[in-house]
Formats: structure tokens, C-alpha cells, sequence
């Protein structure tokens, strides 16, 4: 009998085209998303060694970061100039290399993280490589998908393979039931609250338990999106009906005659009984609460009935990074949470632009208007999205409310383009990252789910959303 493996082993194995004896492989990679940041020079690269894509079939490209999310945006003179030679780069490129292409125009374009699930190009068992961190989304199919750097969007682009080093591997089980109020991004953010932004680091994650099985796959695409925050190289989670649901029909999933080939490969994607792994982390899904971010790193996680800590809680560097964060938070120590005012609220991202996380925003915004003053905005994680809400009414909820509606892209998640904020605003964001400046110049950033975010967006400072439903 072969030993017990792990989910993680499992592709790695059947990826594996080479090992060096020093244990650096070269992987098979099965799907390469790109978008318009870190492709240019990899192209660039191709085009002076007069070299192909290798794989164009497996390989799909969309403009996401800089694409502004207003109306007339088609129109160039709509972007900077850095931004707008970056997506005239990208287009160029796809369209001479013939990779998957979904431009601007084109209602199926969105967040690359977003746009690739949706699709049906994300599939279990499969690598996943692209030039952006939160790739770790896609493990949310029981793939295996990491960030890569532009040097190696080149190398995959002309080979189809990467070079890499097998991480160790780490278990994530959130045990139990959530209680009502408590969504994937307060697991995902008290996870890293609990290991830290380091606590992955040089492991893959595979979340598991009661709390994980019962979430939709959008619900575990946040999940895995932001294992990269907690430091590790990528996050998953084993397959189920949920998963295969979701997949099926989508365009570029196996149609019915591959169908139950695919099924024979993805139904093995478990870890086996007994398998190692290197940490495990354990925590009680009924013991979350709905969490808020109160510094400038994605570990400052609090319940939202806490207050500002003291920097002399923390211990050795961090009572200097505590003293800082809260500094630029513009926070005291002892300060109620929920008495922090409010000026902006960013729901979207790839962690929560999906239909989902727009249900659950709109859920709480029903019939109500946001804070006098407040500026929000609702930018979806694709134009499909858009569409999908648009046609359930959410649209009409959130424009009622006194939200803006805008178009796919990254926007405010880290402001790129024109969706930013000024010196010293301070927003509830559906994002990941909180870092200082993140979403403009001195712009203050407090990571939410999408109901904490409308709640926000109805009172004015952090809110337990629990209190409006
Ligand atoms: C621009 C890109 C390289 C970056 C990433 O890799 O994550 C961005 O998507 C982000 O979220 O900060
Ligand atoms: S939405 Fe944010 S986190 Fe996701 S890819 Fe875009 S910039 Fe990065």
C-alpha cells in the first residue's frame, strides 16, 4: 500500500514532469490566467527570443486592474497614461498570440479570479498559475493555485511548466456551525488573525471541516483567496457536490461524454485517512463573530464588540507596528469599534465582487439609504455579475440606497485606477489588504465582509450587522 496522502500531494504527484535531486520540480500547469500587470514584459520576452505561447488554448487573458469602472471607460483618454499602456499592452499581446481574450468590451470580462471560476477554466486537480497573488482563489475547486512572478509568466508562457519547490503542508478546520451574521471573510480573516500574516508561510493550506463543507463555492473562493494574507503559498479545498454543481455546464467546464471522465480523477481529490501534516490549526466555527480589520496588516483582526488594543499588548516588534497603525488609523487605544465613523464604503474585489457577496449586501440595504455624506460603490467582480445582478433587482437595492453601480474591475481594492481614496478617508472594504495607502495616498482601509460593509454604509461607523437583521 502506498503511503496516505494528502489533497496537496495528490496534484502535486500527478503535476510533477521533473524532479532535480535537490527536490526542485518542473510542474505541469494545466490553466495560465494573465492579466495586464505583470504581462507585458513576459510577452516582451517572447517577442524578442521570437518564441510562441506554448499552450494558447490553456491560457486566458483579461484587463482588471487599471480598467475604470464608469461609464465611456472603453474611451482611452478615460486612463492614465501608465494604466492605458499597460491594457493597450495586453490587448496587443492576446490578440497576437491568440491566447483566451475577454476585453473590455466584452461582457465577460471582469476580475481574472472572478472571470476564470466563472468560466469554467478553473477545474479540481488542476495547476493554476498567474502574475497576482490572490491565484490561492482558485483553490477554492481543490486546485492548486499560486502567484507567480513576470519572469515566470514568461517561462510558463513559452513551456507550459514552472520550476518550483514542494511546500509543506498545513491543515485549516473550522469546526462546527456559523452562527447567522458570520459569512466566509470573518473565517478567512480570523484564520489569519489567529496564525498571523506569517503563520502560512512556506505551507499550503487545505481548509476542511463542517464550516467549510457547508459553504457555497463562492463562500470558499473567499476563503482560499486570501490564505496568500495568512503567508502561504496557496489554499484548497478537497472537492464535493458543491463543487462539481457549481462547474457543471459552465462554458469551458468538460461537457457531458468528457463529464464522467473528469468525475473519475476529481472524486480521488481527498486527503486520505492518516495523511501528514506539517501544522494544523484548529478553530470553532460557532466561536466566530463577525470580525473587522483595525490596523494596516491583515493579522489585526478583532470581533467587531472589541476595541482598539493597546500597543503594549502586542509583544517585541509589534508594540512599535501596533503604535503605528494606529497612528495612521487615526485610532485610540480603548476605542469602541463600532465607534469608528465611516466615510467611504468599497464593496467588491476578487475575495467578495461575486453574485453572492452582492446578495448579502443588498440583503441589508433593502428599503434603506446609506449615511448622509457617505460615498459608496458597488463594483462587481465581472460583467456577468453585473448582468446576473442586474436582474435580480440588487442593482435597483443598491442605486436606491445611494450606492454608486459600476462596471467590473479591481477599482478601490488597491486604486489603480481612478477609484481611490483621499488623504486621510477612511473605508469599509470588501477587500483583502489593508495596507497603508492600499486604496489611495493616506486612505484608511477596514477589511469587512460584504453585510458588515452595507452596515456600515447605513450607519455611518463599523457595525455589527447583526444589529440590522
Ligand atoms: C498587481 C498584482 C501583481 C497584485 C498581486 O499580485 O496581488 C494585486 O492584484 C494585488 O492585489 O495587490
Ligand atoms: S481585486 Fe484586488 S486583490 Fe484581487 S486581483 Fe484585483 S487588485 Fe488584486
Amino acid at each position: 500500500m502506498t503511503a496516505p496522502k494528502t489533497l496537496y500531494d495528490k496534484i502535486w504527484d500527478a503535476h510533477v514532469a521533473h524532479e532535480s535531486e535537490d527536490g526542485t520540480c518542473l510542474l505541469y500547469i494545466d490553466r495560465h490566467l494573465v492579466h495586464e500587470v505583470t504581462s507585458p514584459q513576459a510577452f516582451e520576452g517572447l517577442r524578442m527570443a521570437g518564441r510562441k505561447v506554448h499552450s494558447p488554448e490553456k491560457t486566458i487573458a483579461v484587463p482588471d486592474h487599471n480598467v475604470p469602472t464608469t461609464a465611456g471607460r472603453e474611451d482611452p483618454s478615460q486612463m492614465t497614461e501608465e494604466s492605458r499602456i499597460q491594457v493597450e499592452a495586453l490587448d496587443k499581446n492576446a490578440r497576437e498570440f491568440g491566447v483566451h481574450y475577454y476585453p473590455v468590451s466584452d461582457v465577460r470580462q471582469g476580475i481574472v479570479h472572478i472571470v476564470g471560476p466563472e468560466q469554467g477554466w478553473t477545474l479540481p486537480g488542476m495547476t493554476v498559475v498567474c502574475g497576482d497573488s490572490h491565484t490561492a482563489t482558485h483553490g477554492a475547486f481543490g486546485a492548486l493555485a499560486h502567484g507567480i512572478g513576470t519572469s515566470e509568466v514568461e517561462h510558463v508562457l513559452a513551456t507550459q511548466t514552472l520550476i518550483q519547490k514542494k511546500s509543506k503542508n498545513m491543515k485549516v478546520e473550522i469546526t462546527g456551525k456559523l452562527k447567522p451574521g458570520v459569512t466566509a471573510k470573518d473565517i478567512t480573516l480570523a484564520v489569519i488573525g489567529e496564525t498571523g500574516t506569517g503563520g502560512g508561510t512556506g505551507y499550503v493550506i487545505e481548509y476542511c471541516g463542517e464550516a467549510i463543507r457547508d459553504l457555497s463555492m463562492e463562500g470558499r473562493m473567499t476563503v482560499c483567496n486570501m490564505a496568500i494574507e495568512g503567508g502561504a503559498r496557496a489554499g484548497l479545498i478537497a472537492p464535493d457536490e458543491t463543487t462539481f454543481e457549481y462547474i457543471k455546464g459552465r462554458p469551458h467546464a468538460p461537457k457531458a461524454g468528457q463529464w464522467e471522465q473528469a468525475m473519475e480523477w476529481w472524486k480521488t481529490l481527498f486527503t486520505d485517512e492518516g495523511a501528514h501534516f506539517d501544522k494544523v490549526v484548529t478553530l470553532k466555527g460557532e466561536e466566530i463573530e463577525p470580525v473587522v480589520t483595525w490596523g494596516t496588516s491583515p493579522e489585526d483582526v478583532l470581533p467587531i464588540s472589541g476595541v482598539v488594543p493597546a500597543p503594549e499588548s502586542f509583544k517585541g516588534g509589534k508594540v512599535e507596528a501596533a503604535k503605528r497603525a494606529i497612528e495612521y488609523m487615526g485610532l485610540t487605544a480603548g476605542q469602541k469599534l463600532t465607534d469608528i465613523q465611516i466615510d467611504t464604503v468599497f464593496i467588491g474585489s476578487c475575495t467578495n465582487g461575486r453574485i453572492e457577496d452582492l446578495r448579502a449586501a443588498a440583503e441589508i440595504l433593502k428599503g434603506k439609504k446609506i449615511k448622509d455624506g457617505m460615498r459608496a460603490m458597488v463594483v462587481p467582480g465581472s460583467g456577468l455579475v453585473r448582468a446576473q445582478a442586474e436582474e435580480e433587482g440588487l442593482a435597483d437595492i443598491f442605486k436606491e440606497a445611494g450606492f454608486e453601480w459600476r462596471m467590473a474591475g479591481c477599482s478601490m481594492c488597491l486604486a489603480m485606477n481612478p477609484d481611490q481614496l483621499s488623504e486621510g478617508e477612511r473605508c469599509a472594504s470588501t477587500s483583502n489588504r489593508n495596507f497603508e495607502g492600499r486604496q489611495g495616498y493616506k486612505g484608511r482601509t477596514h477589511l469587512v465582509s460584504p453585510a458588515m460593509a452595507a452596515a456600515a454604509a447605513i450607519t455611518g461607523h463599523l457595525t455589527d450587522v447583526r444589529d440590522l437583521m
